[in-house]
């Protein structure tokens, strides 16, 4: 039997992913190519490196289609239902530091914290004669954190793949959920992040999908204290 681990092909997470596995004893090399998808653990046979991007690495261990993966804690949270029966999150590596957060207008003065938020999406039908419009990627931690965490209801996603912070400008959307970093971003499209917006402190994760079969489960489960689990 051998078991897979995903580690991201391309962008900012490739590198240290790698240094990761190297700081956890494992030289990672490519099968075939340096264009090649698989990789391998020198001197271990039971381990297959599969090299996709950190978005399919959540999916594919949502799927059971990898065994151990390292990607970003909002990709998983946000591609894997029920994400607490499916996987196994940490031990936590370092690096790929972003935060999830909610940010809104500048001049929305009056608006600073999700309460605020509420009143806002409560009122707005009645004002614009139709919902505050969020623009997001992250649909599935949007509807926790507005409608189950603060019971706000009043509100539309539009789907937003790229250039988010613009939304707003644009009017495409009132307000957004998206990733920062440093922050610049928001700040050059003038839109300040609530009080207690931010939905998750997300980093570059060790993940490993929960399996029944206890022979795979006790190989990932080695393999993840390799890294510290
Ligand atoms: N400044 C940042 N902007 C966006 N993502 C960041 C940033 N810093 C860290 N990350 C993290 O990097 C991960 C996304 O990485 P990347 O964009 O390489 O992957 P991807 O979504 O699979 O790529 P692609 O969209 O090209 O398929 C997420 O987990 C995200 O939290
Ligand atoms: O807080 P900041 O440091 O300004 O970073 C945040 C920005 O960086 C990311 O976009 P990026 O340009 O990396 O492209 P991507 O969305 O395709 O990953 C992200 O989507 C934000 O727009």
């Amino acid at each position: 039997m051998t078991i897979t681990l995903a580690l991201p092909s391309k962008g900012r997470m490739k590198d240290d992913a790698l240094a990761a596995c190297a700081k956890a004893g494992l030289a990672i090399e490519m099968v075939g190519n340096e264009r090649s998808y698989r990789g391998r653990v020198v001197g271990d046979d039971g381990i297959d490196v599969a090299f996709l991007s950190a978005s399919e690495i959540a999916r594919e261990l949502g799927n059971g289609g990898v065994d151990l993966g390292i990607t970003g804690e909002d990709l998983v949270r946000e591609t894997i239902p029920d994400v607490a029966r499916r996987v196994a999150i940490g031990p936590r590596l370092g690096f790929g530091h972003a935060d999830v957060i909610v940010a809104v207008p500048e001049i929305w003065l009056d608006v600073e914290t999700m309460a605020d938020l509420g009143d806002v999406a409560a009122d707005f039908r009645q004002r614009h004669n139709r919902r505050l419009a969020i623009a997001t990627k992250y649909w599935r931690l949007t509807r926790d954190f507005f409608s189950a965490k603060h019971g706000i209801q009043l509100y539309r996603i539009v789907e937003s793949l790229g250039a988010t912070e613009g939304a707003p400008a644009a009017g495409s959307a009132d307000i957004i959920v998206d990733i920062t970093s440093t922050g610049s971003t928001l700040k050059a499209n003038h839109l300040k992040v609530l009080e207690d917006g931010v939905i998750l402190r997300s980093e570059a994760c060790l993940v490993r999908a929960l399996t029944t079969d206890p022979t795979r489960r006790e190989a990932a489960e080695a393999l993840a204290a390799r890294f510290g689990a």
